[in-house]
């Protein structure tokens, strides 16, 4: 038993299921991992960052898959460079690409995978059918894959990195290609694998805003590079932007609606930022926040047309921290 030979890990004397120093990866013309130095603890991690950020190479140097250029990193206490075959027993992977066989079910696709990760055959049989029934899917699993759709093939997926009850799973882009509800489906089964199994789970994506309500704590990437490791939480916090629009005066009393709006919410304290003549930015200060922002836009005789918290995009994200005390540095909270 890997872990039970490793049971610094088992005993929880180290928390870390990951844990990466100065790990770098060189092809030819591009460095895709850049001195990365990181810790996950157990959990449900996001790694984001843009295409091409390092993500999916990162992925394959944990399962020991391809070398490291430099540098060093262990998965459940195994070192990537010597215990490959041992971290793959213990590690599920959902690669991001459609990797599926069109010719064969999702039920005979999965029972292969139990089996080439050393379940006996009953075994396999058994864990397919609840894996399967768990990511939900039913009696389709009998039926050629080449005919699913694409939330349906994002499922077999989850299910075959699931399926020899790894302690840690890492899903690439496992919301490529869905549409809004799909993701909502799959981004509420990832945390379930967490929460009803308690499998930790590392799943990377390029959108930041997606994985705010799924992960316990983000980690950024970009150009290979560590751009920050913190708990949501403080992620949220550091984000968390209300974009206000309000309509003009119904009988045009006020010139310009947007100054007047910033000008009143500057005077209750809070952070504003213009964006137009109708838009402002507004920092999420408390809860309070949104009512004061209705009851200001109210007072004015104004309408209003949105009031949301901002998506941030993970290249927004880049520039509103990519300055000295974050760059290649991790939150104090980043430990806990
Ligand atoms: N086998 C390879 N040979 C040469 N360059 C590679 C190879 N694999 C990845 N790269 C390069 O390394 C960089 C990081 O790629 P990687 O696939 O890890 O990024 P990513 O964050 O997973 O993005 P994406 O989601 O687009 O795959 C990119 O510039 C990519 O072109």
């Amino acid at each position: 038993m890997p872990l039970a030979a490793h049971g610094r890990y088992v005993e929880g004397v180290s928390t870390a299921v990951i844990k990466t120093e100065g790990l770098t990866k060189r092809f030819a013309r591009v460095t895709a991992l850049d001195q990365l130095t990181v810790e996950v603890q157990p959990g449900v991690v996001g790694l984001v960052g843009a295409n091409g950020a390092g993500k999916s190479t990162l992925i394959k140097i944990l399962l020991g898959l391809a070398p490291a250029t430099s540098g060093r990193g262990e998965v459940l206490g195994l070192d990537i460079a010597t215990r490959g075959s041992e971290i793959r027993e213990w590690v599920g992977y959902m690669p991001e690409h459609d990797c599926l066989p069109p010719d064969v079910s999702a039920t005979e696709f999965v029972v292969h995978m139990a089996r080439m990760a050393g379940l006996p055959a009953t075994a396999a049989r058994e864990r397919t059918a609840d894996t399967l029934r768990h990511v939900g899917l039913y009696e389709e699993r009998y039926r050629p894959m080449g005919g699913y759709s694409t939330g349906m093939k994002q499922r077999v997926k989850l299910a075959q990195a699931l399926v020899h009850d790894p302690k840690l799973v890492l899903l690439d882009e496992p919301t490529n290609g869905l549409d809004p509800a799909g993701r909502d489906e799959m981004l509420g089964l990832i945390r379930r694998v967490h929460s009803d199994f308690g499998i930790s789970v590392l799943v990377t994506t390029h959108l930041l805003g997606e994985l705010e309500r799924t992960c316990d704590h983000l980690v950024v990437i970009d150009g290979g590079k560590l751009l920050r490791s913190s708990s949501t939480a403080s992620f949220t916090e550091a984000t968390a932007v209300l974009a206000v629009e309000v309509t003009d005066h119904p009988e045009d009393l006020i010139a310009e609606p947007g100054a007047e709006v910033r000008d009143r919410l500057a005077a209750a304290g809070l952070d504003v930022q213009p964006e137009g003549s109708h838009l402002l930015l507004v920092r999420l200060a408390d809860e309070d926040t949104y009512d004061t922002i209705r009851d200001t836009v109210a007072e004015l005789g104004l309408g209003l047309v949105r009031l949301e918290q901002r998506r941030h995009r993970v290249a927004e994200l880049f520039t509103a921290h990519d300055d000295a005390s974050t760059r290649g540095g991790t939150d104090d909270d980043a430990a806990s």
